[in-house]
């Protein structure tokens, strides 16, 4: 389980996250969602611990965050950011080793089993064939995938991922989310595709201007009354399957 409980912050004094509740519940996944500039990277990062929220509590299967040390923290949860980009040259490879290195000491060099594991998730996200390649000579959807790579072979049973989906082809989007969802490890995913939250997402919290709008099932927040007034923008709702989904165009000019 993954908890934030009454979050604020501010950069300086422009406070852009105001009292945020969230709870992902053991092997659910919960969309983050929300306009641009709404806060949801600020507070994924609070979620990771790379930034201290001024009030408020992260919680990790009920262990307060602060009270994991930072060498344990990466067996617990796996990130994939953004702007996540290696400043040495690195083989993708040897990229997604470092998702290991969380299990073995510094000294130890990686086993043949961390071997064998990186070479699995690189088979599951796609690009096995791009092992040996320069990480940065990647195009921005294959690095996308080799950092999810990354965080599959941290095996950690909480997962946090911000806008996944960034460069990757409809193809592709779907295959990692389908990906994601098979894991059943518990997932906050920040999303701007509603209709990818509508699709994978267990429950959604929606953000906006750094409060939460509304938070519940998918089915009960992503609906019209509550989304357009947020983003601005007409909305109607069908079903594909027994999948909903929604339908935007512009407002239209009283
Ligand atoms: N390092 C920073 N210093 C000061 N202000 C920041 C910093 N990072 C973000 N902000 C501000 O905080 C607010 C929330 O930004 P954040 O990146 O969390 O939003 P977001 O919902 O992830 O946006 P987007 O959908 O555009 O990625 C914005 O107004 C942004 O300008």
């Amino acid at each position: 389980m993954i908890n934030g409980k009454n979050i604020s912050f501010s950069y300086d004094k422009n406070q852009v996250l105001s009292n945020i509740n969230i709870e992902a519940a053991a092997g659910n996944i919960v969309g983050l969602i929300g306009p641009n500039g709404s806060g949801k990277s600020t507070f994924l990062r609070i979620l990771y611990a790379t930034l201290e929220s001024q009030s408020g509590t992260v919680f990790i299967d009920e262990v307060a965050i602060s009270k994991i040390s930072s060498r344990d923290l990466p067996l617990h949860l796996s990130v994939v950011a953004q702007e996540d980009t290696p400043v040495l040259p690195i083989s993708v490879v040897e990229m997604v080793l470092l998702g290991r290195s969380p299990h073995r000491s510094s000294l130890q060099s990686y086993s043949k089993e961390d071997y064998q594991i990186v070479t699995n998730v690189l088979q599951r996200v796609g690009i096995r064939h791009l092992a040996e390649r320069n990480f940065s000579d990647l195009s921005g959807g294959e690095k996308q995938r080799a950092l999810i790579a990354r965080a599959l072979a941290q095996e950690a049973n909480h997962l946090l991922l911000d806008e996944p989906t960034n460069h990757l082809d409809i193809h592709y989007q779907h295959e990692i989310l389908q990906l994601v969802q098979s894991l059943g490890v518990t997932t906050i995913i920040v999303l701007h595709d509603l209709n990818l939250a509508a699709r994978y997402c267990d429950e959604v919290v929606l953000l906006n201007e750094g409060k939460v709008v509304s938070s519940g099932s998918t089915k009960d927040v992503l609906v019209p009354d509550i989304i357009e007034p947020v983003y601005r923008m007409s909305v109607n709702t069908y079903y594909d399957k027994d999948c909903f989904q929604l339908i935007f165009s512009p407002e239209r000019q009283a």
